[in-house]
C-alpha cells in the first residue's frame, strides 16, 4: 500500500511559470506583511451574501481567502445567507415570498424550508468551499449550542393614505435578542472555522427566520470583531448615479435611506454595519463578492474594493 504524505491531502497549488512570476508572488507576499501584523490574533466576520455565492472558480476563491485567514493566524467567521436559494426552493414549491424593506415575510409554512435550504444545503456547502481549501470549517446554525436567541420582529409603516402607522405582521421573522458566543469560542478554540447559518430559536425553542445581514452584525458584536465584511453583489453602496460610495459616515448613511437611494436588501446591510461600528467595531466594509479574492483584497492591500461605514 502507498504511503500517504500530508502534502497529498492538499488543494492544488497554481504552477509557478517563470522566476519572474515567482519574484511578483514572493512582493505581494512581502507587502502583505504589515496588515498580517496589524490582523494577527484579531476576530473578523464576514457575511458571505447568497447573491455573492457565485459558481465555480468565485466560490472557490472565496473558500481560499477564508482559509488563508486562519493560517496565517486570524480568527475568521462567517455568518451566509441564501435569499436567492430560499427564493429558488419556495418557488419549486409554488409559495410566493413577499418583501418588506428586505426582509422575507415568513408564514409556518416557510419557515420549515427556510430552515433547511440556510442550515442544510447552504450551510454545509459554504463549509464545504473552506475545507476544500485545506482548513477546517464547521457549519452550525443560530440555534446550535445556543448561539442566537430571537425575538419576534415587529415592524411599523405609515399607511400613505392615512398618515397612520401600522402594525406588519413579518411572521416567523425575528432579530436576535441575545447572543451567547460561547459555541464560536469553543470552535476557534479547536482551530476550526465557525460557519454559521441565520436561524435563530425564541423561548419556546420556536424557529425565527433572521436577515443574514443582521445575524451578521449581532455575532460580530458578541465575539467584539474589528472588522464585519459583509460580501454581496454590487461594487458597495452606490448613490443616485449609480457611482460608488467609498465611505459613508452614520449621518450620511441614514440620508441615503430616507431619501431612498439606499432600498430594499442594502437596507439592513447598512443599518447593521451602522450598528456595528456604533457598538464598537473598527470598522465595516460593504464589499462586491463577484471580484474574486474580495476578502484579501480588503485586508491585506490598500485596494479596498467596496463602501467602508464609519460612525
Ligand atoms: N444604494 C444602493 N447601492 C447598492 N445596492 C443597492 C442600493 N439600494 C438597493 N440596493 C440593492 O441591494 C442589493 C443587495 O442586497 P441583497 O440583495 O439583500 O444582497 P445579499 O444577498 O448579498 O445580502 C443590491 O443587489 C441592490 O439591488
Ligand atoms: C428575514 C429574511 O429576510 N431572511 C432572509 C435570510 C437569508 C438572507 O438574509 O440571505 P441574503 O444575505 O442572501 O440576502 C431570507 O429569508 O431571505
Amino acid at each position: 500500500m502507498s504511503k500517504k504524505t500530508h502534502s497529498e491531502k492538499l488543494p492544488e497549488v497554481p504552477p509557478v511559470a517563470d522566476l519572474e512570476d515567482a519574484q511578483q508572488q514572493a512582493k505581494i507576499l512581502a507587502g502583505a506583511l504589515p496588515y498580517l501584523r496589524r490582523y494577527a490574533g484579531d476576530t473578523i466576520v464576514v457575511k458571505y451574501g447568497g447573491h455573492a455565492m457565485g459558481e465555480g472558480e468565485l466560490s472557490r476563491a472565496f473558500g481560499y481567502d477564508i482559509a488563508l485567514l486562519k493560517l496565517v493566524g486570524i480568527n475568521p467567521i462567517v455568518v451566509h445567507g441564501g435569499g436567492p436559494q430560499i427564493s429558488a426552493m419556495l418557488d419549486r414549491l409554488h409559495i410566493k415570498s413577499q418583501f418588506v424593506d428586505g426582509l422575507r415575510v415568513t408564514d409556518e409554512a416557510m419557515i420549515d424550508v427556510i430552515e433547511m435550504v440556510l442550515s442544510g444545503t447552504v450551510n454545509k456547502q459554504v463549509a464545504a468551499l473552506i475545507n476544500h481549501a485545506g482548513a477546517m470549517a464547521v457549519g452550525i446554525s443560530g440555534k446550535d449550542g445556543g448561539l442566537i436567541h430571537a425575538q419576534k420582529l415587529l415592524r411599523t409603516k405609515v399607511d400613505p393614505q392615512t398618515n397612520q402607522e401600522i402594525k406588519v405582521d413579518l411572521g416567523y421573522v425575528g432579530y436576535p435578542d441575545k447572543v451567547d458566543p460561547r459555541v464560536l469560542y469553543a470552535l476557534l478554540g479547536s482551530g476550526l472555522i465557525p460557519v454559521v447559518a441565520p436561524v435563530g430559536a425564541g423561548d419556546s425553542g420556536e424557529t425565527y427566520n433572521i436577515n443574514a445581514d443582521t445575524a451578521a452584525g449581532a455575532v460580530a458584536g458578541a465575539v467584539h470583531a474589528s472588522r464585519l465584511l459583509m460580501l454581496t453583489d454590487v461594487p458597495g453602496v452606490l448613490d443616485k448615479n449609480g457611482r460608488l460610495i467609498e465611505e459613508l459616515s452614520a449621518e450620511e448613511a441614514r440620508a441615503l435611506i430616507k431619501d431612498g437611494t439606499i432600498s430594499g436588501g442594502m437596507i439592513p446591510k447598512v443599518e447593521t454595519c451602522l450598528d456595528a461600528v456604533l457598538g464598537g467595531a473598527k470598522a465595516a466594509v460593504i464589499l462586491d463578492g463577484r471580484i474574486p479574492h474580495s476578502c484579501l483584497l480588503e485586508l491585506f492591500t490598500r485596494a479596498g474594493p467596496g463602501t467602508l461605514i464609519k460612525a
